[in-house]
């Protein structure tokens, strides 16, 4: 099925454990599924490294230690593939996508915006995730070197102008209200493009 031009695309970033799929399950669950897709960078590239390497994929999308355990190599696997194609990841991400409005999860390294920015300029928001790391400890996440202060959680840390910034501290008290101020700002900028 071909893939339907956006009108908007929000490319979600943020540390482990900050929020980025609790987030934008938020907002498809808001915009609902007719209005709203989530696509995800690490979908592709975890599907293809699950076969190369005989692993289970369903365990690679979950949340668990399995996930953990093969990180850092998948990161390095997935660097390999960027060297060769830096938009590998995000054509296999968008491909068949139909409804209007996409929500990118997990955008990591600028080489992701830039592919979004250049194929689709007008439809491209950047939007941040954070959280202390107070907080994201308790959602149970331990500093990992080779990971936590690599490009794969470091690559937005400068040079990225975010058009939204969520807080997203303990159990996001201010979330909902984050959420309805920000989609709202953004559905107003988008109607006065139009
Ligand atoms: N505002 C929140 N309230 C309650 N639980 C949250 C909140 N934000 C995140 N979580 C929980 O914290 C954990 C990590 O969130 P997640 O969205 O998976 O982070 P990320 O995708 O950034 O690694 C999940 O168990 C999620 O349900
Ligand atoms: C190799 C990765 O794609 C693995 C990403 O897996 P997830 O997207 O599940 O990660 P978090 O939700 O932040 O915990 C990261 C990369 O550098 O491409």
């Amino acid at each position: 099925m071909a893939t339907v031009e956006p009108k908007l695309i929000l490319l979600f970033s943020g540390k482990r454990k900050s929020g980025k799929d609790y987030v934008t399950d938020l907002i498809h669950q808001r915009l609902g599924p007719d209005v709203c897709c989530i696509l995800r960078l690490s979908g592709p590239l975890k599907q293809q490294y699950a076969q190369d390497h005989g692993l289970d994929l369903a365990e690679l999308m979950g949340p668990g230690e399995y996930k953990e355990k093969y990180r850092a190599d998948m990161i390095q696997w997935g660097e390999n593939q960027r060297e060769k194609d830096p938009g590998v990841f995000c054509r296999l991400a968008i491909k068949g996508a139909q409804q209007p409005i996409w929500i990118v999860s997990d955008a990591r390294r600028l080489s992701d915006l830039q592919w979004f920015w250049r194929v689709y300029p007008s439809q491209s928001r950047c939007v941040r995730v954070e959280a202390s790391e107070e907080t994201r400890r308790e959602r149970g996440w331990e500093f990992t070197a080779g990971i936590d202060d690599a490009e794969s959680e470091c690559g937005l840390d400068q040079g990225v102008n975010f058009d939204w910034i969520i807080k997203n501290e303990g159990d996001g008290s201010h979330l909902e209200e984050q959420l309805a101020t920000g989609l709202l700002s953004i559905a107003k900028e988008k109607a006065k493009e139009n």
